[in-house]
């Protein structure tokens, strides 16, 4: 075993408040071993005076365990470590070095001495040599084909093009550069380099090998090329969200988490701080639930305004409003905020919401409720933040039970107060149609597509004991937030459509929709669940029993500040065109993830042919609230835009129907109507207000439409069409509603069953 010698030097910048314990174990040519007890405070990396971004393999967040890191990103320094902080005090650390681990003992002494030397010379000497060099040496036909196959791979090496990022080389631009360096590497190289390559051949030691020479290829032949990506990699930098809001930081804030289960009195507890503050806010996760909130405090006498993207109810003398979450102000000073269902932070579409929430409020006091799941992330953003975080427990008020006899496959098995749940508008019509048919019930139903209004109303008339509506089919749409007088939740399947296959629904949504049942103060405060098909009873036990799962990363997304920024840098791009590049180029911490946008870019490309809108414009016609999935919809939409470019009153240009629906496409039109209205009147609220001046007209359509909804649902006795039947087709057809069995279950006795229920 032939050993060379370590040779990197490192510093490490340390935050102000430098207490860091951190301790460095060794240190090899290859790897640097190191532990930290206080990562969060490793600020920059800086090389021989040369600040490093931090690449994103280096995260804070990584170095929470024992690591092994590359030092080839900190290439041709000698021998020592540095480590200093803010003050600039040096402390040289005592390094244990370990020395190389290449083996190769199977060539003669005389050639391993040379390839030792050869494998720990400094590679900027070896750039100069060969860049000085006024030809390459001769190798014989065997070495070059072995020597092409390198550099073709080293091209291609994912480890290299992610390794080069740090010294801000673009993906993109990777492979020309890679190939320029073959070239220059061919025309100067030396016989005993060539041979050491060789030696290793095409392999990933030889990347590492080849890497270090080619950075200093690139710094001196690639500046433009690397200031223009560092420029635009600054300008997509989602690094350190908390810093974004200098005056929530002033602050010395507190947030209560109000940590539990469903129907824990999470909320409740909340609502009662915010209702005696001075001034407050409450967040919300759906309009349904803002509006609830802003009833029930206005009839408690504590003045609340409204405000979402569609409606802004403005009460006269009042300190108080309820809101969605994407429209709350981090400008505004408030005594009390709750942002609820906090656990959303982790959501991959909105969790930018709830994040921007918890680090931009201005409140004395912020109350967060919500799961588990979100607990140990919340911890950590307050320490980032400098808030105080106070942890209030809750358990259910009565526990969840199981019923282990389940509906036998029997729709005819419901009864007065039952809830069946299912998971696409086709099923929840059916499960509908079935059990108005086969007993005396009569269905009230709650899903994703209709309007809150609707939804509130089916809700009332579902809790209300004197109709004869005792019965609700609903969506997952019932997981959250609507108050509902449920004796038990039937779970009609428990798989789902997830946008691109059939997949088990998550635990996690099991137990929110699970735990609908039995609410303090209704008329059933003791809660079941049980399934339809026996065969789910076991999936339904477990995801009741697992434990919240932990989440390691909250969305983020960039203000349109953010992209104007990061437009600049890349002009005459189209707006989705700037989503990609930015969703590719902008760096993150480890305990952040990007928000997905899939559906703004199809919104951004439906755009693109719309002339004259600006960046702004394009960017907040994106976040219109539309179903891109509904052709008519998104045609409505394209419409609104091209009116609104050409800087003409935008019309609602569309008629009112005259009567309830008859048959399902009626309905599925209705819904449609209502959700371009609700569009209109939201791009009122987002735009001036002259450019969309029939909000009032708007608004009242909508209402008539919600009604002629509830009225249509009533009567509805018909079999469901979809909106998209093509993808419906293919759905059922990918394994229809069975939920995708799991080979390892062993199915439980009915004895086991109640055992696990009583748990
Ligand atoms: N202390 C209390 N006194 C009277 N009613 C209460 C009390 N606490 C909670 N409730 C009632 O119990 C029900 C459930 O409470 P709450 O909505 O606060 O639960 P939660 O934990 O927020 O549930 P979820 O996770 O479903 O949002 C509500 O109807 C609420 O009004
Ligand atoms: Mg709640």
């Amino acid at each position: 075993m032939a050993r060379g010698p370590a040779r990197n030097l490192l510093y490490l910048y340390l935050s102000k408040n430098n207490s860091s314990k951190f301790r460095f174990f060794s240190v090899s040519s290859r790897f640097l071993h190191a532990h930290f007890t206080e990562p969060k405070k490793i600020q920059d990396f800086h090389i021989c005076g040369h600040p490093l971004p931090i690449p994103p393999q280096f995260s804070p967040l990584w170095f929470n365990q024992w690591k092994r890191f590359d030092l080839f990103n900190f290439y041709r320094h000698p021998f020592s470590t540095v480590v200093e902080n803010e003050d600039n005090e040096s402390e040289l650390c005592n390094l244990d070095v370990e020395e190389n681990e290449c083996e190769i003992g199977t060539l003669g002494s005389e050639k391993r001495l040379n390839f030792v030397q050869i494998a720990s010379r400094d590679p900027v000497e070896i750039y100069r040599e060969l860049r000085d060099a006024s030809k390459g040496e001769k190798q014989t036909r065997g070495d070059w084909d072995t020597l092409i196959e390198i550099f073709r791979c080293f091209a291609k090496s994912g480890w290299a093009s992610n390794q080069a990022l740090a010294v801000y080389i673009g993906a993109a631009f990777f492979p020309t550069a890679a190939h320029k360096f073959r070239n220059f590497f061919f025309k100067k190289c030396k016989v005993d380099i060539a041979k050491y390559l060789v030696s290793l051949g095409p392999c990933i030691e030889a990347e590492k090998f080849l890497f270090p020479i080619f950075v200093e290829f690139c710094l001196e032949e690639f500046p433009d090329e690397i200031k223009n990506f560092r420029k635009m990699v600054e300008s997509a930098d989602l690094t350190k969200p908390h810093t974004w809001f200098p005056f929530a930081r002033a602050m010395k804030r507190k947030i209560i988490y109000h940590c539990g289960p469903t129907n824990s009195g999470k909320t409740y507890n909340a609502l009662q701080r915010f209702m005696e503050a001075k001034k407050g806010i409450y967040c919300s996760p759906l309009r349904l639930l803002a509006m609830e909130v802003f009833d029930k405090v206005n009839g408690l006498g504590v003045y609340c305004s409204l405000l979402t993207g569609q409606e802004k109810k403005h009460v006269p003398f009042s300190n108080h409003v309820a809101c969605t979450v994407e429209m709350v102000s981090t400008d505004e000073m408030y005594d009390v905020a709750v942002i609820d269902e906090i656990q959303m932070m982790a959501d991959s579409h909105r969790g930018y919401a709830w994040t921007r929430a918890l680090l931009g409020l201005k409140a004395d006091e912020i109350h967060v409720c919500g799961d588990p799941s979100v607990l140990d992330i919340v911890r950590k953003i307050c320490s980032e933040t400098g808030d105080e975080l106070v942890e209030q427990h809750y358990e259910r008020f009565k526990p969840l039970v199981v019923e282990a006899k389940t509906l036998l496959g029997d729709l005819k098995n419901v009864r007065s107060g039952d809830c069946v749940v299912a998971f696409s508008r086709r099923e929840i019509f059916e499960v509908k149609l079935a059990i108005e048919k086969h007993t005396n019930h009569r269905c009230c139903v709650i899903y994703g597509a209709l309007p809150p209004e609707t939804r509130r109303q089916q809700a009332t008339l579902f809790n209300d004991p004197n109709n004869e509506f005792d019965v609700l089919v609903a969506s997952d749409a019932v997981g959250m937030g609507l108050n509902l007088n449920i004796r038990r939740i039937i779970f009609n399947t428990l798989s789902k459509y997830n946008g691109d296959k059939i997949v088990p629904v998550p635990s996690s949504q099991v137990k929110q929709i699970a735990g609908r049942a039995g609410r303090r103060g209704s008329r059933y405060p003791e809660g079941l669940t049980t399934t339809l098909q026996l065969e789910d009873l076991d999936y339904l036990i477990e995801c009741l029993k697992k434990p919240f799962d932990e989440v390691h990363k909250v969305g983020l997304f960039p203000f349109y500040e953010q992209v104007e920024l990061f437009a600049g840098q890349i002009p005459n791009s189209t707006f989705s065109e700037l989503l990609d590049r930015f969703g590719e180029n902008c760096r993150l911490d480890g305990s952040y993830f990007l928000c997905q946008y899939n559906h703004i870019k199809k919104i951004a490309n439906m755009l693109e042919k719309v002339q004259g809108l600006s960046l702004e414009d394009r960017f907040n016609f994106c976040f219109a609230p539309v179903n891109i999935r509904d052709p008519k919809a998104m045609y409505h939409l394209l419409k609104f835009a091209s009116s609104y470019a050409q800087e003409l009153p935008v019309n609602i240009a569309m008629g009112m129907p005259k009567c309830s629906a008859r048959n399902d496409s009626e309905l599925l039109d209705l819904e449609t109507r209502h959700q371009v209205l609700s569009m209109y009147m939201w791009l009122s609220n987002h735009f001036e207000n002259d450019k969309f001046p029939y909000f009032k007209k708007a608004e009242a359509m909508a209402t008539e439409i919600a009604e002629l909804l509830g009225e249509s649902l009533a009567n509805a006795r018909w079999k469901p069409e979809s909106r998209n039947s093509g993808k419906q087709k293919g759905q059922e057809k990918d394994g229809g509603n069975e939920r995708p069995r799991r080979s390892q279950e062993t199915p439980l006795s009915q004895q086991q069953k109640l055992e696990k229920v009583a748990a």
